[in-house]
């Protein structure tokens, strides 16, 4: 009854809304502007009031190939999108504008109130959604999980244990059976386990043979597709009424983040008892660190948690679901990656894994063309102009966008397009040796740049090298799907193949 009330209203609203629309777009002139350096594109049309929202809507399933598109035809690489009500954000794929955002004038390019409002439900104050002093204690605690003793531990205790007992089980199943498995979906699961057994200290035995899906990891992964589809509503308003009104997918989330808290708060409690029965027990976990402190409140540590959860969570399984579709495309870069595995011992450890360095160009490459996190938005505390002399004023969204910066060929060369490991390396000429050459990370800020850059970095590294070199050394990928399968690359905080990876999984013979 109450959402009949509420849609008679809202039709009430949206109807003289959208005949005005009609009016307008037919009456008034528009205007196009097109790019000097190409005489053929057209960049969006927009109109009074809606701004480029039609176009927008049109391009909805495509939003990073459509922004891509923009800004490689964008004589300064920047562009300014027109949104409803006057609304503007500004989109760049020029490093030095990124590097003004992210370092330079850092202070003045926070996340800001739109975002952090859509985040606020879900994750409260917690590192992934906060600003200023609160951020930086966070980072600050933070950070020790990150250390060259804790990454080691990591690697030998979680890494470890949920590949050899659980995926690589999984996978010779599925050599033996000759059956299809959705890659994605195990990445996924591997990295949930993975996740919270560093926040939490607790396993949720997600990657498993049943393939059961735990109440936890269904309430999480319903947060945060809800929370993140209010980023794609044209109108903000929308969400928030139905929020007030609590109805539609603003219930859903409701329910799913109170799960999730419930959950959370459960294991905070078994955590406390844990710590307060074994005095000297050392805090190895990111939730056990911050409950040694004095004066923080439970609420405020549950949030810190899930955060770290949500920033961990889905980021590298996406990284490696692309790269092992790359792969299977590409024979030669798989012959390579195998040479280099063979050249490291049987169960590689810590040290090994960091030294491999044409699986690491591999995956800067593949992460070059599908970045998990595709674009970044913060929000402009104070008026100021960009490098490029874009105008910015004080509220504005400025955002910067991975995917469309690997995809520029006067970043990356007229070969962009092509998966080539080798544009990240460097032979020796006297050793023959080959070494990574990093890119600043202002012209490749798939973890971001500068005071807040992606506190996960190395440790996602080491994880893809451990799970690359463990599944390619003994079994070979192979989409299930062949002639002329073409991924789909979505994104919703971070990016997905749609409909997922079926691969079937051949096991290779022990030479390599
Ligand atoms: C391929 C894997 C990963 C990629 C591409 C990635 C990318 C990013 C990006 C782009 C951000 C900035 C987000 C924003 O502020 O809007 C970020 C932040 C962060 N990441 Fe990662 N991440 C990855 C893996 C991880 C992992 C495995 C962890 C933790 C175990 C992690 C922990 C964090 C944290 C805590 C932040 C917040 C840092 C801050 O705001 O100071 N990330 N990451």
């Amino acid at each position: 009854m109450l959402e009949l009330g509420f849609l008679v209203s809202w039709l009430f609203f949206i109807l003289p809304f959208f005949t005005c629309l009609f009016f307008i777009i037919n009456t008034t002139s528009y205007f196009t502007r097109k790019s000097s350096s190409s005489s053929t594109f057209n960049f969006p049309r927009c109109y009074p009031l809606i701004g480029s929202s039609l176009t927008l809507i049109a391009n909805r399933n495509r939003h990073n190939q459509w922004i891509t598109d923009i800004l490689r035809h964008s004589p300064t690489g920047t562009f300014v999108l027109r949104r409803s009500l006057g609304f503007r954000q500004i989109i760049t794929a020029d490093p030095e504008n990124v590097k003004h955002i992210l370092k330079s004038q850092f202070s003045n390019y926070p996340k800001g109130e739109l975002s952090t409002a859509i985040l606020n439900d879900f994750l409260g104050t917690g590192i992934f959604n906060t600003d200023g002093d609160n951020w930086k204690f966070q980072r600050q605690i933070s950070s020790h999980e990150f250390n060259t003793k804790s990454l080691r531990k990591f690697i030998e205790d979680v890494v470890k244990t949920e590949l050899y007992d659980r995926l690589i089980p999984i996978l010779s199943t599925t050599a033996e059976k000759n059956s299809v498995l959705d890659l994605q979906d195990i990445l996924q699961r591997f990295n949930f386990d993975n996740i919270c057994k560093i926040s939490f200290g607790y396993d949720p035995g997600y990657l498993s043979t049943s393939f059961q899906r735990t109440e936890f990891a269904i309430a999480f992964e319903e947060a945060t597709r809800l929370s993140s589809r209010r980023y794609s509503n044209i109108i903000p308003l929308v969400w928030k009424l139905k929020r007030v009104l609590n109805i539609g997918s603003e219930k859903h989330l409701r329910e799913a983040t109170s799960k999730v808290r419930g959950f959370a708060k459960d294991i905070v409690r078994q955590k406390k008892q844990e710590l307060k029965e074994k005095s000297s027990l050392e805090a190895t976990d990111l939730l056990s660190r911050f409950l040694t402190y004095d004066h923080i409140e439970d609420d405020f540590v549950i949030k810190i948690v899930i955060s770290f959860i949500l920033a961990g969570q889905d980021t590298t399984s996406a990284a490696l679901t692309w790269f092992f579709w790359l792969i299977s495309c590409n024979p030669k870069v798989e012959e390579k990656i195998l040479k280099e595995i063979n050249q490291t011992p049987e169960k590689p450890g810590y040290d090994d894994v960091k030294d491999m360095v044409y699986i690491h160009a591999s995956l800067c490459e593949s992460m070059r063309l599908y970045p998990p996190v595709p674009v970044d938005s913060k929000e402009a505390a104070g008026d100021d102009v960009l490098p490029d002399r874009t105008v910015v004023k004080k509220g504005m969204r400025v955002s910067y966008h991975p995917y469309a910066m690997g995809r520029m060929e006067n970043l990356w060369g007229s070969d962009w397009m092509e998966f080539k490991p080798e544009r990240w390396l460097e032979r020796d000429k006297v050793t023959g040796k080959l070494s990574f050459m990093a890119k600043d990370s202002y012209t490749y800020p798939v973890f971001q740049a500068g005071p807040r850059i992606c506190l996960g970095k190395e440790m996602a590294f080491l994880q893809m090298k451990m799970i690359v070199v463990e599944i390619l050394r003994r079994f070979r990928v192979v989409p299930a799907k062949q002639d002329g399968f073409e991924p789909v690359y979505v994104s919703y905080l971070t990016s997905k193949m749609k409909d997922g990876f079926p691969v079937k999984i051949d096991q290779r013979n022990s030479s390599l």
